[in-house]
């Protein structure tokens, strides 16, 4: 079955290469995402849990007879963690049990020839895509469809796949180039996370409950204001820096300290947008009472009186209430923690929100590294009504309704060269 995604991307998956192209015997490239975070002192991967899941997709197209060659990005050039995927084939080795082949060498004659070589069955890594230039420059496929990445590399391979959600919000050649050039499908990890989405566009799946906090503010009034206008939420919870602008919104006391971390953090400037949002009658909930930090005890401070502390956490009775809101709903999307979690004491909100979303009869999608590492840390990862984005920008993007270039490059790729499983699936 080809995904498709708000009616408007029609996207093969490995499936549908198979079935029209047939995958025994050809030799593929799959952008993975398996840029992770990386101590600086040393360069270990603090989190392989993005290795972990591209490795299954590696796994199944060698079992499907492929030769495989995987890339991928790591940091940003300039930046600590732009490193040499050394370590993570390591890692990969050990999360798909075969030999990775490593290579430190992108499009050089050194990647070309390992290229060659490959046999059946055989997985190759390329190193770091930003170390060839043109992979940070944005562009729109046709023209990165010309570069010298795909064109030093796309005639070695018959198909290009791309499992990289999390970069889909880039338009770079190793994701936008390759597709105008290969008959190209989705991978294992990008299927599920269409798939989890789509439930975003189903009419059946309401009411739809947003649970959103964190830290990134901006992002998420981009969000919020993307859900209002397309009627696409019904209740919204807020959490986090987002509850604490919103009440600011309200006319509501939340004490000097926290305007003052409103201000350092430049989230004052966003007032106009969110009281807009309030007078056209957004449907947001915000926190009763909080955890906060006086003098370095720990005390719960209600909404109504001015907060003397720094709020850290959302309280008991806001946690209580938003548990019964989510009672009601089909699908409940989380992004962003609820507190400062980085600290045990404030990780309440976040793990009782979540342990209640996932024991709720609704269909769960969370995103975002921080609520990610609370879900892992409770068990939760492996429930079935659970799906955990890899996505962090990307995942941002597209509940802010963005198109992301990846997407859109695979859907054109399928209009440029499955015109059999084009008619055969039309869109719903
Ligand atoms: N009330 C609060 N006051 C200050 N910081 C907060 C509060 N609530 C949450 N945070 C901070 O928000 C940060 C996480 O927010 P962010 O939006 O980056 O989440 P994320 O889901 O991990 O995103 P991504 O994976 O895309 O980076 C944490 O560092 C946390 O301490
Ligand atoms: O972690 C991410 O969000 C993706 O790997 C994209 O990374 P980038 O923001 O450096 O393009």
């Amino acid at each position: 079955m080809p995904c498709s995604l708000r009616n408007k991307y029609l996207i093969p998956t490995i499936d549908d290469l198979d079935k029209y192209f047939g995958i025994k015997g050809s030799k593929i490239l799959i952008r993975i995402d398996i840029n992770s975070p990386i101590k600086p002192e040393t360069g270990e991967i603090l989190d392989d849990s993005r290795i972990r899941a591209h490795a299954e997709t590696l796994r199944e197209l060698v079992e499907r007879g492929a030769a495989v060659v995987a890339m991928s990005h790591q940091g940003r050039p300039g930046e600590s963690d732009f490193v040499s995927l050394n370590k993570h084939a390591e890692l990969l080795e050990k999360h798909t049990g075969m030999t990775i082949h490593f290579i430190d060498d992108v499009i050089g004659p050194a990647a070309r020839e390992e290229i060659k070589k490959l046999r059946t069955g055989e997985i190759l890594l390329l190193d770091n895509t930003r170390l060839v230039s043109e992979e940070i420059i944005e562009a729109t496929p046709e023209k990165h469809a010309e570069s010298i990445f795909v064109s030093r590399l796309a005639p070695l391979f018959n198909y290009y796949i791309n499992d990289a959600f999390a970069t889909a919000h880039r338009s770079q050649p190793s994701i936008v180039g390759f597709p105008m050039k290969l008959p190209s499908a989705a991978g294992r990890v990008m299927e599920r996370e269409l798939v989890a989405l789509s439930k975003l566009y189903n009419p059946e799946e309401r009411p739809r409950v947003f649970v959103l906090g964190g830290g990134k503010v901006h992002d998420t009034l981009r969000i919020l204001e993307y859900l209002h206008s397309n009627r696409a939420v019904d209740r919204i919870l807020a959490t986090g820096l987002v509850a604490e602008l919103f009440l600011v919104a309200k006319g509501v006391d939340i004490g000097e300290a926290n305007m003052k971390v409103l201000e350092s953090k430049g989230l004052l400037a966003l007032l106009p947008r969110a009281r807009r949002l309030l007078l056209k009658g957004l449907p947001i909930e915000t926190p009763v009472d909080f955890k906060t930090l006086v003098n370095d005890n720990v005390e719960v401070e209600a909404i109504g009186s001015s907060i003397k502390g720094v709020i850290k956490d959302i309280g008991p009775q806001t946690i209580k209430m938003y548990v019964e809101i989510m009672k009601e709903a089909r699908l409940i999307v989380l992004r962003g923690p609820a507190g400062v979690i980085e600290d045990p004491r404030f990780q309440d909100g976040s793990k009782e929100l979540l342990r209640a979303a996932v024991e709720s009869s609704a269909y769960v999608i969370v995103g975002g590294g921080h609520l990610n590492s609370i879900a892992a840390k409770l068990g939760l990862s492996e429930r079935p009504n659970l799906h955990i984005s890899t996505g962090g920008g990307a995942l941002l993007l597209f509940l802010a309704g963005e198109d992301l270039p990846g997407l859109v490059a695979l859907a054109k790729s399928a209009q440029k060269f499955f015109d059999k499983f084009l008619k055969q699936a039309a869109l719903p």
